[in-house]
């Protein structure tokens, strides 16, 4: 498992040794000790699964204090664009997006610290989307960043999602009072 990490602080890639045989291939998805000591924290209390088809987009999400989650985020089949932004006030990198292309092929994985907002396009067909929690689902503490807010300068890779009703109305970066 090796790990990669990126200009904006926290956020870490992660890439598991795959073991390929005539049968197929075995990663490890997580290991809760090798993680730690690459700076992946948090107690992992839920995890989700999404199905999306191409040209779909979620996001950006984040739920706010007290139950902020950190995420573990990769595609078991597929391919995803994910998309983070860092809305930690006080972070050099506020309002600055990373995207990592998630691949069912590469087994890799991306975590997100409590901080960032989240989404992501779906690259293909049935791509389904996991992702380990480090808090509950409290729908009462959701929030949001518009997906195509220019000041967000992030290429989605698609031009007409198909996107929620809910995140077609969410605040720009300026309309926005970041709760981190
Ligand atoms: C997130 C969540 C949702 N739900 C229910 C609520 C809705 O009835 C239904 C769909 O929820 P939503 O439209 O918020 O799903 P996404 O747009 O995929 O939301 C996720 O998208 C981005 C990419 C994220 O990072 C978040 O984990 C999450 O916000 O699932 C639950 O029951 N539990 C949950 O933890």
């Amino acid at each position: 498992m090796e790990f990669k990490y990126f200009d904006i602080p926290g956020v870490v890639e992660v890439l598991p040794r795959v073991f390929g045989d005539a049968r197929g291939a075995f990663f490890e998805s997580f290991s809760a000790q090798r993680m730690q000591e690459a700076g992946i924290v948090g107690e992992w209390v839920q995890d989700n699964q999404s199905r999306s088809d191409r040209g779909v987009v979620r996001g950006l999400h984040f739920q706010a204090p007290p139950y902020a989650q950190a995420k573990l985020v990769r595609v078991a089949a597929g391919r995803a664009l994910d998309v983070i932004v860092d809305i930690r006030r006080d972070s050099p990198t506020y309002g600055r997006h990373q995207a990592v292309v998630l691949d069912s092929e590469r087994y890799n994985m991306l975590y997100v610290p409590v901080g960032f907002a989240h989404g992501f396009t779906a690259l293909e067909d049935n791509t389904l989307f996991l992702y380990k929690c480090t808090n509950y689902y409290a729908p009462q503490a959701e929030g949001g960043l518009l997906w195509n807010d220019l000041a967000l300068n992030i290429d989605w890779g698609v031009h007409n999602p198909t996107i929620s009703a809910k995140d077609q109305v969410l605040p720009t970066l300026a309309e926005f009072n970041s709760p981190f």
